[in-house]
């Protein structure tokens, strides 16, 4: 098979001209001289005979004709670009196939075939039967995938080899003929070649021979069909299993450790890593121009965001500019950029024209002009691999949701696979090289002992001598910034857990943080929890994955392209990709309109996707009262967590009180995202900061989780209240200093780099970590949005973003009236407003008794609804009469009171109650539930308590996120 030849890439300067390379010989030999053909042989255009011209034309016309016509074959794979075929070399596999199989195997005869067979067949002996078979396959490869260099050489070595073995093998099934015997012995055995291959160990035994090139042939087959050898048990227990159509190991399937796991990612691996190149592929070839390996496969034009946007189109002269030969040479000449830049930094040549070679590796001694120091070589820390795009895992509990409907998650391979991380650059040990010069410049007694490299930027480490001050260094961050040419350098002293200073400085070349990555990274594959999402990676390119109902309200703040809004996609994604609709609910406010749209119509929604700001504020007083309903049962069966309820509902351990026609469910974890909190505090700062506080005060054993986003993160948006009740906090790049204290009660925001680079500090944490968000396509959220449409039709509740109904009492009394009464007067004479006492006393069932509380909260006898508390009973005995007329639509008998009627008088006092009660924060997870509790259902409690475990509710054992190894 020919091998490719390719010119050596070229380097450019920084005007963009291309410069004259040392090691290419400049750009007058590449204009003048060679040039690449179509089918990647490289032929000179000038000085070749005409008639050399007229044939190879002829021969190329005739192998893109024959490999146009190959490449359709079955999957279409006629976009490999032209540049990148090699027909030329298919088509003399292929001519030579079937040139030797004209005589091989149909006999053809006469004096050419007759000759080149007698060469043919008296080399190889019948194993010549098999060459046209090999050549024929070469052929087809090279047509089909002439990109796969490694692939084409192995499989031509591999033939080679099984067919030197086989003519060892068939020189001693043929007899071991002498040479003596004559041409036409050998050339019915092995040929001169197996003759040559197996005499020598013949004489040993005629086993060896056998034995020897069996072995040899077994080795080229693995060659042939790149198998590893630890894959071979499995693959022969798979062929066994698909022959008798068994399954032998099914707990393999769910993706345990062991040696299978680890071949099955090795060969994951490997396709993942011809994928993705089959991806950069088609991204060259130029989809809508966008992309890169994510974009790439971009179906129906969904392209949305890319990552890392640029507003600023690099201006490169295609002419000018070097062929790359991939993406990641184009990564590295930008990466050589900044090397120069660092290098012309330290010897003051800012802005002056490198001299020629300046872009050759660099030393990892000390860089000239600069004092000359010596830059050692420092140790990397290992990144996390890129997990494969292995499919995740089956959950272990079966998806059925309620009314029996079998709901299967997305597909892990939905979301692409990232670029691969590195663990270090030439630009790594020039930034270590420019920081040694700099600490020895100043006379600082301290070295770089390592470093960390994340997606975006590289964690220094710096550890000083003893007796060297902390301040000396942190003091040098102006001038460390401008050695290594960077304005966005951050110091941290020290790195949390190690006694070393951290100099974070950006990465010239940032890589994507795919979410399929983090999703299918350990660490999330460690937990089925439904809320679990994945946040990005770390500095050290550890995945970090988070659980949402741990944090258990976040807020997500930075200025504008800071990279909210792909976060909160990252988490929405996450969990369509892991929740059913009965394991998580969402409500999402989307004020500017465009950003959340592409979930409408998810069966997780309980509301359409709310995009006013007043509907917004009305959705979360409905939250308000999902949560104090949720109270309600926690309270009445005795559980102080809603997964404590759900299990024992699960375990059909909760049974409603006898009457009841209630059918109990497990509560979905509910989980409220506002992308943009500053429209709404516009609106109605007071009800949205009223709601806002309650939720995030009681709803976390409730279930319900809210994620506020915005881009103001001021005083007035982002309230003293609401922050002490917010704790977990995810700050991207903020415009000031100002703001990062806003969010994260200290510096640091105001120095992110942007587009995803976040300081994420989750509940309890004490130093934020930093962490480059995930990055999720619109194309791998269409996809997933689209299978989980698939699944489940939406049903929405209509009473969310509703305005919460003024009753119409008579109508709604109906045939209540008589039991109405009774409630009335049960709970204005013991003053004590319970549900549960209604039920008992009345002898209703739960429902029936919620809503004569109800009815007596419309007509004013009782207060409203405060969690698991009893309700303020606002009629005193003495208006009785009065109340009981209204309520059988009678004139009110005379009051003394002179206060008018009850309606109005409770009105006036539920409004006060309600604003004193926000007012003086009554609402503290620690208000005394003492008095509900007296009321609960007694027979509730003691059917539940036994379920009452306690379990991986409110413990707050477990952390919040895990930050991974590797
Ligand atoms: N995690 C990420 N990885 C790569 N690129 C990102 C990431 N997050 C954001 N970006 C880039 O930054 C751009 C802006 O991000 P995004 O729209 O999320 O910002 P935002 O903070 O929501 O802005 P706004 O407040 O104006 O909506 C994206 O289009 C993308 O190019």
């Amino acid at each position: 098979m020919a091998t490719r030849t390719s010119s050596a890439p070229q380097s450019s300067s920084r005007t963009g001209k291309p410069a004259r390379s040392p090691r290419s010989g400049g750009t007058a030999a590449r204009s003048k001289g060679t040039s690449t053909t179509r089918s990647g042989v490289t032929s000179t255009d000038s000085g070749q005979p005409w008639p050399a011209r007229v044939l190879s034309g002829v021969w190329l016309a005739l192998a893109h004709a024959v490999g146009g016509g190959v490449r359709r074959i079955g999957t279409d794979v006629s976009h490999i670009p032209a540049d990148e075929r090699r027909d030329g070399a298919g088509l003399f596999n292929l001519a030579l196939a079937v040139f030797i199989a004209t005589f091989a195997w149909w006999g053809w005869q006469g004096w050419f075939p007759d000759a080149v067979y007698a060469v043919v067949n008296g080399t190889f002996g019948w194993i010549s039967l098999l060459l046209p078979l090999m050549l024929g396959v070469c052929a087809f490869r090279l047509f089909r995938r002439p990109q796969d260099h490694r692939g084409n050489n192995r499989v031509g070595i591999g033939f080679l080899v099984m067919a030197f073995a086989g003519t060892g093998i068939a020189h001693v099934a043929g007899g071991l003929p002498a040479a003596s015997a004559g041409f036409e012995g050998l050339r019915a055995a092995g040929g001169m070649l197996g003759f040559l291959a197996a005499s020598p160990l013949a004489e040993i035994h005629p086993a060896v021979p056998v034995l020897v090139y069996g072995a040899l042939a077994f080795v080229s087959l693995l060659i042939v069909t790149a198998t590893p050898f630890a894959t071979i048990p499995r693959r022969m227990r798979g062929a066994w299993e698909h022959l008798m159509g068994v399954d032998l190991h099914p707990d393999d399937r769910e993706g345990g450790g062991g040696a299978h796991d680890r071949s099955y990612l090795e060969d994951s691996e490997r396709r993942a890593r011809e994928a993705a190149k089959e991806r950069r592929k088609k991204g060259r070839k130029g989809l809508l121009g966008r992309g890169g390996a994510d974009e790439s496969d971009a179906s129906e034009g969904y392209a949305g965001d890319e990552p890392y946007e640029q507003a600023v189109v690099d201006t490169i002269d295609p002419d000018a500019a070097p062929a790359a030969p991939d993406e990641r040479a184009a990564g590295r000449s930008q990466a050589e950029a900044a090397i120069e830049k660092i290098r012309a930094a330290q010897q003051g040549r800012v802005g002056t024209k490198a001299p020629e070679g300046a872009t050759e590796a660099i030393p990892t001694v000390g860089l000239p002009g600069a004092g000359g120091a010596a830059a050692p070589h420092v140790p990397s820390t290992p990144v996390a691999p890129t997990p494969p795009p292995a499919p995740i895992p089956q959950r272990t509990e079966q998806l059925q949701l309620a009314g029996d409907v079998a709901y299967t998650l997305p597909q892990s391979d939905f979301l692409v696979q990232g670029t691969a991380p590195k663990e270090r650059t030439e630009a790594n040990d020039a930034v270590v090289a420019a920081l040694t010069n700099t600490l020895q410049q100043f006379n600082v007694d301290a070295e770089v002992t390592g470093f960390s490299r994340g997606p975006t930027v590289t964690r220094y480490e710096i550890e000083l001598a003893p007796g060297t001050k902390v301040e000396k260094v942190t003091a040098l961050s102006k001038n460390i910034a401008y050695a290594v040419a960077s304005s966005d350098v951050r110091i941290l002293s020290p790195i949390p857990g190690k006694s070393a200073i951290g100099i974070e400085i950006p990465n010239m070349d940032r890589e994507t943080v795919s979410l399929g990555d983090v999703l299918r990274s350990n660490n999330a594959r460690r937990t089925e929890h439904p809320m679990v999402m994945g946040v990005g990676k770390d500095v050290e390119g550890g995945f970090v994955v988070a659980n949402l109902a741990k944090m258990p309200h976040m807020l997500v703040a930075g200025a504008t392209g800071a990279g909210k809004s792909s976060f909160v996609n990252s988490m929405i994604t996450s969990i369509l990709m892991r929740a059913t609709p009965d394991e998580v609910r969402m409500v999402m406010v989307d004020p500017k309109r465009v950003e959340l749209t592409a979930y409408e119509g998810v069966p997780h929604l309980i509301t359409p996707i709310i995009t006013s700001p007043k509907k917004a504020a009305e959705a979360l007083q409905w939250v308000v009262r999902e949560m104090d309903a949720r109270y309600d049962d926690l309270a009445n069966y005795g559980f102080k967590h809603i997964d404590d309820f759900n299990k024992a509902v699960r375990a059909g351990k909760v049974i409603p009180p006898a009457g009841s026609e209630r059918k109990v469910r497990p509560y979905p974890y509910l989980l409220v995202i506002v992308d943009e909190l500053a429209d709404l505090m516009m609106v109605a700062p007071r009800d949205v900061e009223d709601s806002i506080v309650r939720i995030t005060q009681l709803a976390r054993a409730a279930g319900i989780h809210l994620v506020l986003a915005t881009q103001r993160p001021s005083v007035d948006v982002v309230t003293g209240l609401i922050k002490a009740n917010v704790p977990s906090r995810m700050a991207f790049a903020t415009s000031s200093v100002t703001d990062s204290r806003v969010v994260l009660d200290q510096p640091g925001a105001e120095k992110l780099i942007g587009q995803g680079d976040a300081l994420f500090l989750p509940m309890g944490a004490s130093k934020p970590m930093r962490v480059q968000g995930a990055w999720v396509s619109e194309s791998e959220i269409h996809k997933v949005v689209e299978h989980v449409k698939g699944q489940l039709s939406v049903t929405y509740r209509d009473d969310v973003a509703a305005e919460p109904e003024k009753k119409q009492i008579d109508e709604e009394i109906g045939d209540d009236l008589e039991v109405l009464v009774q409630a009335t007067e049960l709970v204005v004479t013991t003053q004590f407003g319970s549900t549960s006492m209604l039920q008992r006393k009345l002898r209703v069932g739960f429902a029936k008794a919620g809503r004569l509380m109800d009815l007596l909260e419309s007509r004013g006898v009782v207060g409203p609804s405060e969690g698991s508390k009893a309700r303020d009973v606002l009629v005193k005995p003495d208006d009785l009469p009065a109340v009981l007329a209204a309520l059988r639509g009678q004139e009110a008998p005379s009051s003394d009171a002179g206060t008018g009627p009850a309606e109005a008088r409770t009105a006036a006092a539920l409004a006060d109650n309600a604003s004193a009660n926000h007012r003086t924060g009554e609402y503290e997870e620690s208000s005394p539930y003492a008095e509900d509790r007296v009321a609960a259902d007694l027979d509730a409690r003691s059917q539940a308590v036994d379920y009452h475990d306690g379990s991986d509710g409110e413990d707050g054992s477990e952390d919040a996120w895990q930050l991974t190894g590797r």
